[in-house]
């Protein structure tokens, strides 16, 4: 039987995969890359840029709510079905687009998952693939629930291509996708409960300003159920009724949409990895620094899948160049430690980059905690915002800004100066002294410092 030779196959076409594919074949090398989904991965086809498209009509709505008698008199009225259409101008050109520019590289594609046969080996399409280094790529998926009735739960994807609003979703879980989704349909019309078994929503951020959201939350119509597990779902003639325990006791609720936004798990069931000696854990691939395999050295993984990546697309297409580079020149480069921001795009966003407060007072002695709410703010008054608030934690030593959280209607993008100001040692004072626009989001940074 003929085997196929490459020096490097990656699994995967999202922004890891795609990343290594492409730096890897301009540097010179026969690369082969091997999807079993439409190619272009999460962010693009299913993930945040379809979330995004569909945030910004209800921008529209949001705003136009906050400012009704205040110069607007005649709400906006949103059309899911038009708004789907518009999505999919942006989803539609992804697969094929991708496909080419991959191909336009001299990149050979596959549509199938590859199947580890040994360690350089790869059973793809029915034909047998030999690689000097294979590249796992694969993101990941949500997370299967197991109680009677799972099988009515639905998934981000079902969401983001709903034909028609249901009048009533339930989300469990209190996540990112959780919470933004919720703000969406809330905005869009929809009646929301979302369920989580935590305590509260959102559980990596600074726990006041995910207070203040909760209650802009509940303000849109968002009901929350918290410290409680879904036992079951039972189909009904419209409804699903769901059935849930909370200290001990059960209850029932009836939503026409079920959502599963309990989190996200590494895809990697499908790859035979034991065949390859390719060593995982539940959260993932393992990777040491340089993002390769510690059992099977011919093994690099990065993104989403990879066992201590944060599931963000920049730090995917960050991971993907350190793959690539290691592969080209041999591993001579290392995950750097920066600081990753990160934002809920609900309405307001809610967004954070560096420490939080409480591992800020495990790291430094003496450290300057800035929180403030400050609705009253011109910012949070011309858009009649219902919250705005930030929290600035600042080494008292330095002067420099170890974690900033914000929470406001601009937070993910003034978050990003937060992020420059961190990773690069720029001292509060500095960044209280630079000169920026006004009136700005960017400006209210100074009256923060
Ligand atoms: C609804 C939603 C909204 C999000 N919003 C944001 C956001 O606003 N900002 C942000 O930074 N991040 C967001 N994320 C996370 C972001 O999408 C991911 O971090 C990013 O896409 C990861 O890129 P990746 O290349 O690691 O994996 P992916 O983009 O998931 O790509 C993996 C690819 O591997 C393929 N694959 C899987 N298994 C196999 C197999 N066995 N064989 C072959 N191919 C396989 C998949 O089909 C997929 O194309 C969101 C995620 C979701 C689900
Ligand atoms: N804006 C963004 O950057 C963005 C948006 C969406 C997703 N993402 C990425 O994707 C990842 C996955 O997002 P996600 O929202 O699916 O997961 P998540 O980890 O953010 O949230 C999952 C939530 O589900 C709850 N939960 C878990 N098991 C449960 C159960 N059995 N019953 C009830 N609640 C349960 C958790 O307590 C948590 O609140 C995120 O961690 C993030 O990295 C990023």
């Amino acid at each position: 039987m003929e085997i196929r030779k490459f020096d490097v196959v990656v699994i995967g076409s999202g922004t890891a995969g795609q990343t290594v594919a492409t730096t890897c074949a301009k540097n010179g090398l026969n690369v082969a890359i091997a999807d079993n989904r439409v190619f272009g991965g999460t962010c693009a086809n299913r993930g945040c840029d379809p979330k995004k498209v569909l945030l910004a009509a209800t921008e529209a709505i949001h705003i136009s709510n906050n400012l009704q008698g205040k110069g607007i008199d005649t709400l906006p009225q949103l059309n899911w079905g038009n708004l789907q259409k518009f999505k999919k101008k942006f989803t539609k050109a992804v697969p094929a687009g991708t496909e080419s520019k991959l191909n336009d590289l001299g990149i050979h594609l596959y549509h199938q998952s590859p199947k580890f046969i040994d360690k350089n080996t790869l059973k793809i399409e029915g034909k047998t693939v030999k690689a000097a280094k294979i590249v796992i790529a694969t993101g990941q998926v949500p997370r299967p629930l197991h109680f009677k009735g799972s099988q009515f739960l639905k998934t981000s994807d079902d969401f983001l291509n709903l034909k028609k609003l249901p009048k009533h979703i339930t989300c469990i879980g209190a996540g990112y996708i959780g919470m933004e989704f919720a703000h969406i349909a809330a905005r869009s019309g929809a009646k929301i409960t979302i369920i989580d078994n935590g305590k509260r929503p959102l559980n990596a951020f600074d726990p006041d300003l995910v207070e203040l959201l909760v209650s802009v939350s509940k303000s849109i119509g968002i009901e929350f159920i918290f410290n409680s597990d879904v036992t079951q779902i039972k189909k009904l003639r419209k409804n699903l009724k769901i059935t849930y325990t909370k200290k001990g006791k059960k209850k029932e609720l009836k939503s026409r949409f079920v959502l599963n936004t309990s989190g996200r798990i590494p895809a990697i069931n499908q790859l035979d990895l034991d065949k390859g000696n390719v060593a995982y854990s539940k959260k993932g691939i393992l990777v040491n620094k340089h993002l390769q395999n510690p059992t099977n050295s011919n093994v690099y993984a990065c993104g989403d899948v990879s066992d201590h990546s944060l599931a963000l697309t920049p730090l995917s297409g960050l991971e993907g160049i350190v793959v690539a580079e290691n592969i080209i020149h041999g591993n001579r480069k290392e995950i750097e430690a920066t600081k990753i921001p990160s934002t809920v795009f609900t309405l307001p966003h809610l967004a954070s980059v560096g420490l939080t407060e409480s591992e800020a007072k495990k790291r430094y002695k003496n450290i300057i905690i800035n929180y403030e709410s400050v609705p009253q703010w011109f910012n949070a008054k011309r858009l009649q915002s219902k919250a705005y608030a930030y929290k600035l934690i600042i080494n008292k030593l330095t002067n420099h800004i170890v974690g900033a959280h914000l929470l406001s209607e601009n937070a993910g993008e003034t978050i990003n100066l937060f992020a420059l100001a961190i990773n690069n040692e720029i001292s509060a004072e500095a960044l209280k002294r630079t000169i920026f626009t006004y009136p700005s989001f960017s400006y209210d940074i100074k009256s923060m410092l």
